[in-house]
């Protein structure tokens, strides 16, 4: 039994050696000959998982620490026997965390503001509650889930209806054939002149080229983005022009970074039937936390004490190329949500 783990995914050493090889590989380095003789994959955003991988391979499941999953080709498992599993939802606070980081940055505030947040699914639905909260006037829009007529999904919204009352938008979409490039020309051109704009989701969900346009145009006053376009190469453009660049790590809090590796090792565990309990979790490590008694000045207050966005930005900004050691070498930071 062998067993090859992404050597970035934290607080996994120690757990499976007992039971089985393990190897630990960069995540862009798991390639067709390291899957070859693999039984399982615990991986990242960053191994792309897909007939190149996996055809010469005994790989039989796919464990991804990760909430995305885009880099998985699903079709070519689900035909091919191998299961995938995800850590769906185990870092939405840590997303939800840096919109409201940059929310502040941009001097955002709630009072007569609407907040558009454009797919509703564990980090849209996180933030929503959140902003609901601290007092935004909130719209949704998720199709998928209104087609499903899922509860709590009566008052969402078209697209367009969105972009046309949302002072601050915010991507949450997943990366699939009908969200690439969905932040298009029109798109933007629906929204509020003058509106901000927020990706934390995919860069692929955006088109670059015309968000650069919008910004220059000033119908997107602002922009903070996370996630790029053909990460790490990123648009130097882009980067200039957003008010809040920082190298996708949205995602990347402690506990969130805990609970990608806890569900990943829950699913191995249970998939080779082994002794670990269904509720592991990396000693010593604080467990996520929900608040409900949030206010924005209250977030106001305590954010300097738990992240500072701006030493993201700056980072970024001074090394756009080390965009992949700026991620790797992350000193997660704390939720306070
Ligand atoms: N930047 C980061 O570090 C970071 C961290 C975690 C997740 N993410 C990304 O954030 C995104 C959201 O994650 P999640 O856990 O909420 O995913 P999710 O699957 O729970 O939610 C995605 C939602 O998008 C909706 N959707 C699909 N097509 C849509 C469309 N055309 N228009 C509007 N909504 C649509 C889905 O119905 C779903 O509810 C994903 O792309 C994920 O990869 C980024
Ligand atoms: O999908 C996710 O969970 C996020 O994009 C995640 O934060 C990316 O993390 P990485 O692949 O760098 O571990």
């Amino acid at each position: 039994m062998k067993i090859v783990i992404d050597d970035k995914i934290p607080f996994i050493r120690g757990v499976f050696e007992p039971y089985a090889e393990v190897a630990y590989r960069p995540g862009a380095k798991i390639d067709a000959a390291a899957a070859k003789d693999a039984d399982i994959l615990v991986v990242r955003t960053r191994t792309r998982c897909d007939a190149a991988l996996l055809a010469g391979s005994r790989v039989r499941l796919i464990a991804t620490a990760t909430i995305g999953y885009d880099h998985i080709d699903t079709d070519y498992c689900r035909s091919r026997g191998i299961r995938v599993a995800t850590a769906a939802g185990c870092n939405a606070r840590g997303v939800l965390q840096w919109v409201f980081a940059a929310l502040l940055a941009l001097g955002a505030r709630p009072e007569g503001a609407t907040l558009g947040i454009v797919g509703a699914g564990n980090v849209g639905t996180a933030v929503r509650e959140a902003a609901e909260t601290v007092g935004f006037d909130v719209v949704c829009c998720d199709p998928p889930r209104v087609r499903r007529a899922e509860p709590g999904t009566e008052r969402f919204v078209a697209l367009p209806e969105l972009l046309k009352r949302a002072d601050v938008v915010t991507m949450h979409v997943l990366l699939d054939d009908t969200t690439r490039g969905m932040a298009s020309r029109e798109f933007f051109e629906t929204m509020k002149p003058g509106a901000v704009f927020l990706n934390s989701s995919r860069g692929e969900a955006v088109d670059d080229a015309a968000l650069k346009e919008a910004l220059r145009s000033g119908r997107v006053s602002r922009a903070a983005i996370d996630v790029w376009n053909r990460e790490p190469q990123i648009d130097r453009e882009l980067l200039s022009a957003a008010a809040i660049a920082t190298p996708h790590i949205a995602g990347y809090s402690l506990q969130g970074k805990a609970m990608g590796t806890a569900m990943t090792v829950r699913t191995v565990a249970s998939f080779l039937n082994l002794p670990i309990s269904g509720d592991w979790y990396p000693a010593g490590l604080p467990a996520q936390c929900p608040r409900t008694d949030l206010t924005w000045d209250g977030i106001a207050a305590c954010m300097p004490d738990y992240y500072d966005i701006g030493t993201d930005d700056a980072a970024l900004r001074a090394t756009p190329e080390r965009f992949e050691e700026l991620r790797g070498d992350y000193r997660f930071r704390k939720e306070f949500f």
